[in-house]
């Protein structure tokens, strides 16, 4: 196990703490079942002091200029960059996810700091022309104060570094509690943060066994302005209602249901070189992840057959092993989730292609890669979201049925199609209702656009240059008697 960057204590303050109760919890590795470190449980006295600090902090960080903020960010993804490897193997041990995709990760994650230290220089107020002759009317652009986020273990650093690089690059500070099951990368963060000059207070790691009683603190306490959460539906529902009495800002970024379309004239190749990358990427457990193949009749049979090869040929295992394409699900209840979807749409018919059990290792909770056809309304799997290695392919005559189906769901954070009909290309995109589309393109997560979703898949947006303003108030200045 690395040990410089391996913490296992809360960050707050600048300081390394230990949980007010004296509490630990286990973290286990999800490929073998072994107990990697124990870490300070806080509850949420430990949370409210973190909070009471953030905002000392945020007193004296919201009057450095956004060129200092930005030098202090620079040197902290430089330094996550130096350390790309650490971080991706405590990554891996922690989430599961194969080194190459940690990697990957790090650097992803990473360009979120990069991005938002440059953004920080950018935060332009207004000018108005004013109404009448003796005014001025301009607009100020402030940081909104102490942000909260609550993140989930599937990008145990891109959906930190996505939510408190825009925050900190704004003159906030922030109070991050990170996934039960992922503690260990955020304070790595927050070890490479300090050594990178931020100040203490401005980031603060609150860790613990259980959302709830952290996230009540961080989602109701008066001096927190601004919550932005990733992961499901139902816990950003409560922390809606939860942060209603305090009116805060508030940037959601719930679960998925993505349809991924390929229509007959689809690029087959291409179409399934993106199947793969979507589908699979951290073994299906993304909100962005291709959750519902719909595929048109002339190709269906075609695509299927090349899907399921392609799945046959991903290598399951301990994701720090050489060769390894699709690491373990992060815990047994993921399993037991992504079984039951499988067997009630074999219950009710669906044709198992490829997979369709989970696969036997000792300690670790891996899944087969699955492919399965005949995908009706009525099983589960048609309108869940999967969050895991499983491809349920549904058939279709005419575009307008695809988009029906594609539509058919609660959810709109991402879709995808493939086609190569630029009338049908604008149509479609067009019609969809999601927030992102990928248009012949499989992976569209980048920095420099804006991540997000619609309906329920949540609120806001992450990423690009309308990150930070989920950061910033605007302020109305009218300058009267001028003449
Ligand atoms: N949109 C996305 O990216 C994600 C979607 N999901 C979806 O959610 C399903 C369940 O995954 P799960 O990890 O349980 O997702 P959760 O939504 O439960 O967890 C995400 C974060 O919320 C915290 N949390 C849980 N309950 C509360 C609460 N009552 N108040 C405040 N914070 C809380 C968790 O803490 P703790 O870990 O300590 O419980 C974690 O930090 C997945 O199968 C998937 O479908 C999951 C993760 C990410
Ligand atoms: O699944 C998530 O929680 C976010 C998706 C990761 C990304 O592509 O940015």
């Amino acid at each position: 196990m690395p040990s410089q960057l391996l913490k296992t204590q809360s960050y707050v303050n600048g300081q390394w703490k230990d949980a007010q109760s004296g509490q630990e919890y286990q973290v286990v590795n999800p490929a073998t079942g072994e107990l990697i470190a124990k870490v300070a449980d806080c509850a949420a006295a430990d949370a409210e002091v973190a909070v009471e600090l953030a905002h000392e902090a945020f007193l004296s960080w919201r009057k450095t200029t956004a060129k200092e903020r930005s030098q202090i960010m620079r040197k902290w993804f430089d330094l996550i960059m130096t350390n790309q490897d650490e971080l991706a193997e405590i990554m891996t041990m922690e989430c599961g996810k194969p080194l190459a995709e940690s990697k990957g990760e790090v650097a992803y994650g990473g360009s979120f700091i990069e991005w938002f230290g440059e953004e920080a220089k950018r935060v332009y107020g207004d000018m108005i022309p004013a109404p009448a002759g003796d005014r001025k009317v301009l607009v100020n652009k402030q940081p909104v104060g102490v942000c909260s986020a609550i993140t989930p273990w599937n990008f145990p650093l891109a959906m930190i570094t996505r939510k408190c690089a825009p925050a900190i690059a704004a003159g906030c500070t922030i109070v991050i509690k990170p996934a039960e099951a992922t503690p260990l990368t955020a304070l790595a963060l927050c070890e490479l943060a300090e050594q990178a000059g931020l100040p203490k207070g401005v980031l603060n790691v609150v860790t613990a066994s259980s959302g709830k009683e952290v996230g009540e603190v961080l989602s109701t306490h008066p001096l927190v302005k601004k919550i932005s959460f990733t992961g499901s539906t139902p816990v950003g529902k409560i922390l809606l209602k939860q942060s209603a009495d305090t009116v805060k800002k508030l940037s959601m970024e719930l679960g998925g249901n993505a349809p991924f379309i390929v229509f007959d004239d689809a690029d087959i190749d291409a179409a399934i070189k993106g199947a793969m990358a979507s589908k699979y990427r951290n073994t299906g457990q993304t909100c962005v992840c291709a959750n519902r193949f719909i595929v048109q009749s002339g190709i269906h049979d075609e695509f299927v057959k090349a899907l399921a090869k392609a799945s046959d040929e991903l290598k399951l295992g301990n994701g720090l092993d050489e060769g390894i394409t699709q690491g373990p699900l992060i815990n047994k209840a993921a399993i037991d989730k992504v079984s039951g979807l499988v067997d009630d749409a074999k219950k009710k018919g669906a044709d198992v292609v490829t997979g369709g059990e989970p696969f036997s290792s000792k300690g670790g909770y891996f899944y087969k890669p699955t492919v399965l056809t005949g995908i009706k309304d009525g099983m589960d799997i048609a309108t869940e979201e999967i969050f895991g290695p499983v491809c349920p392919v549904f058939k279709f005559d005419k575009e307008e049925e695809a988009i029906a189906i594609a539509n058919d769901t609660p959810f709109g954070l991402a879709a995808y199609f493939y086609s190569q009909n630029l009338s049908q290309i604008w149509r479609v995109a067009d019609e969809l209702e999601y927030g992102m589309v990928g248009i012949n393109e499989g992976i569209i997560s980048t920095e420099v656009a804006p991540f997000g979703g619609v309906k329920e898949s949540g609120m806001g947006r992450e990423g690009s240059k309308y990150g930070i303003d989920e950061y910033i108030e605007m302020k109305y200045l009218c300058m009267g008697g001028l003449a």
